[in-house]
C-alpha cells in the first residue's frame, strides 16, 4: 500500500492531544521572527530542525518556549492554526480538540485576547475550509502551580464560551494533579470539560489523581498506567479514553524505541486507546504519521487502525449527530 491510499492517513480520525504551539513549523517561526523583529540564535530553519534532539519532557520544553517566543501578534496565531489545520487535513483529521498554553503567552505580554482571536480568526472557518470541526481547550503549565493556574482560570472565564474544557500540561515530575483540585472544580462547576496530562514522565499515581481528585473526563498520555495492574483494569473498566502519542514518547525517551512502547499491553487489556500527534513539529510526524509508525513497528493491521479511529470519535467531545456521521464514515471508508 503506497502512502496515499495508506489507511492510517485516509481514515476519518479526531485528534485529541494537539499542542497548538507544538505544531509551529521551523519555517513559520522564521517568518513570525522577522515580521515581529525576534533575533533567533539559528542561522536558518535546518539549524533549528537539526536542535530538535530530546533526552526527557524538560529538554524539549525548553526549547518548545523559546519557540514560541516569536508568536507576537493575533495573526501569527492565525497562520500557526491554518498550518497545523492544512497538514492536519492532509492526513484525514475531522476533528480536532486543540490545546493551547494561555500563560505561556500572558507571562511574556500577549494577551489571551490577542491569541484567542488570532487561533479564533482560524478555527471559526476550519470546517468550510478544511472540513475539521474544531474547538479550544486551554492547559495550565503545572509547573507555575496552582495560584497562577487559578488567576488564569477566572481570566478564562471571561471568554467561557470560546472554550470547551481545560488541561493541565508542561512539566511533570514533581507537580501532582492533586495540586489542583480546586482549579479543576472550580472549572467543573463552569461546565467546562476536564483532561490532564498523566503518566507521561510521572508514575501512575498521578493518573490515579487525575482520575479520582481531578475527575477527568481523559488521560492524556497515561503510558505510566502499565506499571500499575489494578490502574490498567480501572480505565478498562470506566472506558477513561487515553490521548497516545507514539512518536512523542519515543522522542522524549519514555520508551527506548517504539518496538517497546506500551501501547499492544494496553490495548489488549481492554483500555480506550487513540492516537494523536502531541507537538508533530517537533517530534517528527502529524497524526496519520503516528498511525503509521505503529503499523510498521508494533503490527497493528487495518481493523485495528479503523479501531482506534473510532475511539477517537468516541472520545471525542463532540455532539451526537457529528459523532453517527463520522463514525459511520469509518465504517465505510
Ligand atoms: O508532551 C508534553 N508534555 C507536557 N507538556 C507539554 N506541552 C507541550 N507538549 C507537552
Ligand atoms: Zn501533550
Amino acid at each position: 500500500m503506497t502512502a496515499e491510499t495508506s489507511t492510517a492517513l485516509t481514515v476519518p480520525k479526531t485528534e485529541l492531544h494537539i499542542h497548538i504551539e507544538g505544531a509551529l513549523e521551523p519555517e513559520l517561526t522564521f517568518a513570525c521572527a522577522e515580521r515581529n523583529g525576534v533575533t533567533l540564535p539559528y542561522a536558518g530553519v535546518e539549524e533549528l530542525r537539526g536542535r530538535y534532539e530530546f533526552s526527557d519532557l524538560q529538554s524539549f520544553l525548553d526549547l518548545y518556549y523559546t519557540g514560541m517566543n516569536v508568536l507576537h501578534r493575533a495573526e501569527d496565531f492565525t497562520a500557526l492554526a491554518d498550518s497545523y489545520l492544512t497538514r492536519a487535513a492532509a492526513q484525514g483529521v475531522r476533528h480536532a480538540e486543540i490545546f493551547f498554553d494561555p500563560q505561556a503567552h500572558t507571562t511574556r505580554g500577549v494577551t489571551l485576547e490577542t491569541v484567542l482571536d488570532g487561533l479564533e480568526a482560524s478555527l471559526s472557518t476550519s470546517e468550510e475550509r478544511f472540513g475539521i470541526s474544531t474547538a479550544l481547550i486551554a492547559c495550565f503549565l503545572r509547573d507555575r502551580g496552582s495560584a497562577e493556574a487559578s488567576r488564569m482560570l477566572d481570566e478564562l472565564l471571561e471568554h467561557r464560551q470560546r472554550i470547551i474544557g481545560i488541561g493541565l500540561d508542561s512539566a511533570e515530575l514533581g507537580h501532582p494533579p492533586g495540586d489542583f483540585a480546586e482549579v479543576f472544580s472550580r472549572a467543573r462547576r463552569a461546565g467546562l470539560r476536564l483532561v490532564a496530562h498523566a503518566g507521561e514522565e510521572g508514575p501512575a499515581d498521578y493518573v490515579w489523581q487525575a482520575l479520582d481528585v481531578l475527575g477527568v473526563d481523559r488521560i492524556d498520555h497515561g503510558v505510566r498506567a502499565v506499571d500499575d495492574p489494578e490502574l490498567v483494569k480501572r480505565l478498562a473498566r470506566d472506558r477513561v479514553p487515553l490521548t497516545v502519542c507514539p512518536l512523542s514518547n519515543v522522542r522524549l525517551r519514555g520508551v527506548d524505541e517504539l518496538g517497546q512502547h506500551p501501547l499492544p499491553r494496553l490495548v489488549e487489556a481492554g483500555v480506550v486507546t487513540t492516537i494523536n500527534s502531541d507537538d508533530p513539529s517537533y517530534f517528527g510526524g502529524y497524526v496519520g504519521d503516528n498511525l503509521r509508525a505503529i503499523e510498521r513497528e508494533l503490527g497493528f493491521g487495518e481493523d485495528a487502525l479503523r479501531e482506534f479511529a473510532r475511539n477517537s470519535v468516541a472520545a471525542a467531545f463532540l455532539g451526537a449527530e457529528r459523532r453517527e456521521r463520522l463514525l459511520t464514515e469509518i465504517g465505510s471508508g
